[in-house]
């Protein structure tokens, strides 16, 4: 028997690591376990339960106002604890935190194999998004086992020159754990009362607008200038817009000064994974500056407008499923109001597509993972 540990911190790790546990237990040479830094406590627990799943270790390493140095220094030592004393066959990373970036850094001190999920994403731009680019060049660099949810991103991959890990094209796990919940949801609501029960009451006759922002770059001026734009949006009497609000105070104290005695933009605490795939489908445009929702929103056929000046995922763009306006307030304003005002534009962006895979990288990881071991 070979032992795996994943290794995850945040929400949207969780999210799309939990397929690829599920998937590994399926394999009969293959030992499981999962290590949790608790980088996001309060929104991990939830997505574990969606998954029926528990953490066997628990670093619990957040504390308040943490600064990013502090809390790479602690992974790095804490995980390599972990690593010494449980010494898996493989460790298993995912995409570009600051918990993957340190996993990844002990491991490769402690000499063990890493792979990494979510591979060879680059906007090229070291500062957009801060510091996530660098985490992803410094994985990549040092990872043994490449998954790469796309072939963009494999080509990216093959282009480094410190490149020593292996590639291999399987989707993104995030599309699983996407089309898994939203069938839980219609299997459970299909004609029922509750199709689209949302955390707060909506207007029928408005069109949803979901919003979501929160990256540490446009923290200051870029935050003001979105929440210039979400104001503007709120004049318009066919909207209602619901801002799922991340806990880090640098956004929370702007968004709430801003926008919150307006009357049809709803600030809410985040909300679960299983609601947020809810109101995104059935919000009529997703504005955001998330990664994930960049490839949920054109899996659903929901157009995402990406609040930043790069991505990172060019494939949904590619589609016309997805665009870039930046932060500035009046662009935000007229690219939503192209969407809600010109039906033939809106229908062109609207359709479902998955440039991010079909819904089976987890199974296709594990299965790289299993045969390798029996090789
Ligand atoms: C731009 C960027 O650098 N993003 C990285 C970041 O995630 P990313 O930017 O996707 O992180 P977010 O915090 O936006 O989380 C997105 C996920 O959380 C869900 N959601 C969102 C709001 C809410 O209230 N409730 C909720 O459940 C969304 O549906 C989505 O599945 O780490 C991920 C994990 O390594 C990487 O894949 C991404 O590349």
């Amino acid at each position: 028997m070979h032992h795996v540990l994943l290794a995850f911190g945040t929400r949207p790790e969780a999210i799309k690591m939990l397929p690829v546990v599920r998937a590994l237990r399926e394999c009969r040479n293959v030992g499981v376990s999962v290590a949790i830094t608790g980088q996001h406590r309060q929104m991990l627990d939830q997505v574990f339960e969606v998954f029926d799943e528990k953490p066997d270790i628990d670093l619990n390493l957040m504390t308040h106002n943490q600064k990013l140095s502090d809390m790479t220094g602690l992974i790095i030592s804490q995980m390599t604890e972990v690593l010494e004393a449980t010494r898996p066959d493989l460790v298993l990373v995912h995409g570009d935190t600051t918990t993957a970036m340190a996993t990844a850094i002990a491991s490769f001190y402690s000499r063990i194999p890493i792979g990494h999920v979510e591979a060879g994403l680059r906007s090229f731009d070291l500062s957009h998004p801060w510091p996530e680019e660098f985490n992803r060049v410094a994985i990549d660099s040092v990872a043994d086992y490449l998954f790469a949810p796309t072939s963009v991103a494999a080509e990216n991959l093959d282009r480094e020159y410190n490149r020593r890990g292996r590639i291999y094209v399987t989707g993104n796990t995030g599309i699983d754990a996407l089309l898994h919940v939203a069938r839980q949801i219609d299997a459970h609501e299909a004609g029922g009362p509750n199709m689209m029960k949302t955390p707060v009451e909506l207007d029928p006759d408005r069109s949803l607008i979901l919003v979501t922002g929160h990256r540490r770059e446009s923290f200051g001026a870029g935050f003001e200038d979105i929440c210039t734009g979400l104001a503007r949006l709120a004049t318009r009497e066919d909207v209602q817009i619901v801002y799922p609000v991340h806990l880090n105070p640098a956004v929370r104290n702007v968004v709430g000064a801003r926008l919150s005695h307006l009357p049809n933009i709803h600030l809410i605490d985040p909300v679960s994974y299983v609601d947020m795939i809810r109101l995104m489908k059935r919000a009529k445009v997703i504005l955001t500056d998330s990664g994930g929702i960049q490839e949920e929103g054109p899996a659903l056929g929901r157009p995402v407008l990406v609040m930043r000046n790069t991505t990172e995922r060019p494939e949904a763009i590619a589609t016309g499923a997805v665009s870039l306006v930046g932060t500035d307030p009046t662009r935000i304003f007229n690219e939503v109001s192209a969407l809600l005002d010109d039906e033939a534009c809106y229908e062109r962006r609207a359709k479902a597509v998955f440039p991010y895979g079909d819904g089976t990288a987890s199974t296709q990881i594990a299965k790289i993972i299993a045969e390798s071991f029996s090789i």
